[in-house]
């Protein structure tokens, strides 16, 4: 039986990773897959936070919304990870996984808003919370989001799952010498521009001294890896 290397962990699920192979939205398979993995870290007695994506539904900067008004754009994409928390709830209810969801954008009929003290609340009862909604205001990303959600919910460490395995020398979709980091130093992460990440998810992590862990959505195991303090992906530190 692993043991978990923190008690409090902030997961950064991307929209795309709900996608699976399929070219947009929700695939079935991929959610389930998802679930069982989170069920499998919070059995460890890991609490744990999530903030999921909108990019499988809406991306503001995507070029179906192009000649939109940016922050308008930038809201569509906040409702779409609304969307997404929503799903991601009910799928893991189905593996018996108390959860809440929480949005930065208030729609009272929908989804709870997001109160600090009470998302605290639900994690020391040990009930998932997703933040929805990114951080509420256009010209961000969910990264920051998990940036910001995790210095609030003082999470020992963010869990970045992604497409890739990891933060390489180079985006490895484009570069095939690219070489991948075990560990790399915010500062070095940001001057390089390794845009794994953005720059204010990097730079807030690095100011609040919250590590960052890079490692890939579609490995089976990779996330209770992770949890478990082994090695799997990139670390990012200061
Ligand atoms: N140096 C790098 N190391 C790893 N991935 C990189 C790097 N530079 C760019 N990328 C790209 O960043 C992508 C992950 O970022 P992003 O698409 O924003 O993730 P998500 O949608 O999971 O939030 C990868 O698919 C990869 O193509
Ligand atoms: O604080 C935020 C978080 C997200 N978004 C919008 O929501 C979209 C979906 O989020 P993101 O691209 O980060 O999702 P992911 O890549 O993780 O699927 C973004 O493109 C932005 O348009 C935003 O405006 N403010």
């Amino acid at each position: 039986m692993s043991t978990p290397a923190y008690k409090r962990v902030l997961l950064k699920l991307s929209g795309e990773a709900l996608m699976g192979g399929d070219a947009f939205g929700i695939n079935r398979a991929t959610i389930l897959r998802m679930t069982e993995e989170i069920h499998g870290i919070v059995s460890l007695g890991v609490q744990l936070a999530v903030v999921i994506g909108g990019g499988n539904i809406f991306r503001g900067v995507a070029p179906g919304a192009q000649g939109m008004d940016r922050a308008t754009a930038d809201y569509m994409g906040m409702l779409a990870t609304v969307m997404n928390g929503l799903a991601l709830q009910d799928a893991l209810k189905n593996h018996g996984v108390d959860t809440r969801v929480q949005s930065a954008l208030n729609i009272d009929q929908v989804v709870e808003r997001y109160i600090r003290p009470k998302a605290l609340r639900y994690l020391e009862e040990g009930k998932v919370v997703i933040f929805a909604a990114g951080t509420g205001n256009p010209f961000f990303t969910t990264d920051t989001a998990a940036a910001l959600r995790g210095a609030e919910v003082g999470a020992e460490i963010v869990l970045k799952a992604t497409k890739v395995d990891g933060i390489y020398s180079a985006d490895p979709n484009k570069d095939p010498n690219a070489t991948r980091y075990s560990r790399i130093s915010f500062d070095e992460a940001i001057v390089r521009r390794l845009e794994v990440m953005d720059a204010t998810a990097f730079a807030l992590c690095r100011d609040q001294k919250l590590p960052i862990k890079v490692f890939s959505i579609n490995k089976p195991g990779a996330l209770r890896r992770v949890v478990c303090g082994e090695d799997e992906g990139t670390l990012v530190q200061v």
